[in-house]
């Protein structure tokens, strides 16, 4: 069994999947990311806007190999790290990116976790492992993530380009139809099959 299957709320860390342009935002919306967009389904009216132009679809998925640990050095991820105390979870995300790569993102939707896999936010109480006060905006169920954390992804497009830093060994932007090929974390594949869906929707 995965050691992810002890993810407990609280201790929460953020990453983004970088492609090289978000989807078209009208099937993407940032708070319905895991509803499929069925437009068999989508509701009709004379007040329905105009669809909007058809922008490209994306194509390649920035791909970054851990530098360290040594367990997980070679193992592709999505660039991102810890929530620090005060922070909210998209500015850590935006924080992280920049230690990381030195590169600023636009943020699309937040890739959220199937109901399967789902682990709560923390709850505020006297018998909370997490001060909840000190994690405002942890409060959404996320992805379990190695080492008993759980983790948010957004979708992002970059601002300028990605720089390789110190804790990635390599930064490669891979064609979507190839990244599956490549030695992920183990937690990271379920969130990959769900980008994935989301964007065979989002076409
Ligand atoms: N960043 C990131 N961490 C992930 C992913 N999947 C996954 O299970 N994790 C786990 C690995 C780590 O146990 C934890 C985050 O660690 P991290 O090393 O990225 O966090 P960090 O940058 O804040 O840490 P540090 O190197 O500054 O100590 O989450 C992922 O796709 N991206």
């Amino acid at each position: 069994m995965l050691e992810t299957r002890r993810a407990r709320p609280g201790r929460l860390v953020v990453a983004a999947a970088v492609l090289d342009r978000l989807p078209n935002a009208a099937q993407t919306d940032a708070d319905h990311a895991s509803t499929a967009f069925s437009p068999a389904t989508a509701p009709q009216s004379a007040a329905t806007p105009a669809p909007r132009p058809t922008q490209a679809a994306p194509r390649t998925l920035l791909c970054a190999a851990r530098a360290y640990p040594a367990e997980h050095a070679g193992q592709y991820e999505f660039p991102g790290g810890k929530v620090e105390p005060g922070e909210t979870p998209k500015a850590a995300l935006v924080r992280e990116l920049e230690e990381e790569l030195s590169m600023r993102v636009r943020l699309g939707a937040e890739i959220l976790p199937s109901p399967d896999l789902a682990v709560p936010p923390p709850t505020a109480g006297p018998d909370s492992e997490t001060d909840t006060a000190a994690f405002p905006g942890d409060d959404r169920s996320a992805w379990p993530a190695m080492h008993g954390y759980r983790m948010r992804v957004w979708l992002a497009e970059p601002v300028g380009i990605a720089r390789l830093g110190a804790a990635h060994a390599t930064l490669s932007w891979v064609p979507l139809d190839k990244v599956g090929t490549l030695p992920w974390l183990p937690a990271d594949r379920p969130i990959l099959e769900a980008i994935r869906r989301l964007l065979a929707h989002a076409r």
